[in-house]
């Protein structure tokens, strides 16, 4: 069997965020050595307060080159995007804006975002194509690349398991070609949404997965132990050691899988 993903169990959030900033940034530097540029993908939901605890965190030292967040050579894309404007109250767009983005410090670069194109709201599948061509003009064309490979796809894991907007048992979990495919039934609101496809998040070099607090605890039991084709679980066996888990100690109580002190 390959190697499986690595979970990090942290005392809580303020020892979370640390870890988590220097495997975004050792991630942010190899993505710099192989083209020049970080092309990450985010999540909504509970993840992009963390992020930013995280990133917006001052470096360790001055000119700590080692510590830095090169926020001018990040190109960020969403790993999922609800069918809305994107000032809604539930716009993933908005949601990493409020929380990250507008608190980025006034003299920093600034990274290069890819929000939903808001005239295809009235058709998700359009919508989708769109946002696959955004995809396909960042990371070349499609007749050259089969599939995008994100530097890292920073996600969050849903109480039922669900991961970007892939729910457990749906259809899309089956999607084998679309880079972007559209879904109008999401069980969780609002319905019409747009998300990566499992054979992207997979594809992706580096996963890392944030998920915090004890009302997590039953679906990461379920996801660790069993795994019962959960859209997470999904990830984990997709990208084995590719794949990294930060979360706090309440997610994971009483959860039977190996933790790794955390180190690069
Ligand atoms: O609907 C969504 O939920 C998931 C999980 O959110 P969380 O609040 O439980 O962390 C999120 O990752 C996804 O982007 C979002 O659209």
């Amino acid at each position: 069997m390959g190697k499986q993903a690595n979970l990090y169990s942290f005392s809580g959030v303020d020892t979370l965020a640390p870890a988590l900033r220097a495997y975004v940034i050792s991630c942010q530097e190899a993505g710099l050595a192989r083209h020049g540029v970080f092309k990450v993908g985010v999540s909504g939901g509970s993840l992009p307060k963390t992020l930013a605890q995280a990133l917006l965190a001052p470096p360790s030292s001055d000119n700590n080159e080692a510590d830095t967040v090169k926020w001018g050579k990040w190109e960020i894309f969403f790993a999922d995007e609800r069918a809305v404007p994107l000032d809604h109250q539930d716009s993933n767009y908005a949601l990493l804006k409020a929380e990250l983005l507008d608190k980025l410090p006034a003299d920093a670069e600034k990274p290069a975002v890819h929000p939903i194109d808001i005239q295809y709201l009235d058709d998700t599948q359009e919508l989708a194509d769109q946002y696959e061509q955004t995809l396909v003009r960042s990371f070349a064309s499609r007749d050259s690349v089969k599939l995008p490979i994100f530097d890292l796809l920073l996600l969050g894991c849903g109480p039922d398991g669900h991961t970007c907007s892939l729910f457990p048992g749906h259809e899309l979990l089956r999607e084998t070609s679309a880079w972007v495919a559209p879904i109008e039934d999401s069980p969780k609101p609002p319905p019409k949404r747009i998300t990566l496809t499992l054979p992207v998040v997979n594809h992706s070099v580096r996963v890392a997965f944030v998920a915090t607090g004890g009302g997590k605890k039953g679906i990461m039991k379920e996801i660790f132990e069993e795994g019962n084709g959960l859209p997470c679980a999904l990830v984990n066996e997709g990208t084995g050691e590719r794949c990294s888990w930060f979360v706090d100690n309440a997610a994971v109580e009483g959860v039977s899988y190996p933790r790794r002190p955390f180190s690069l």
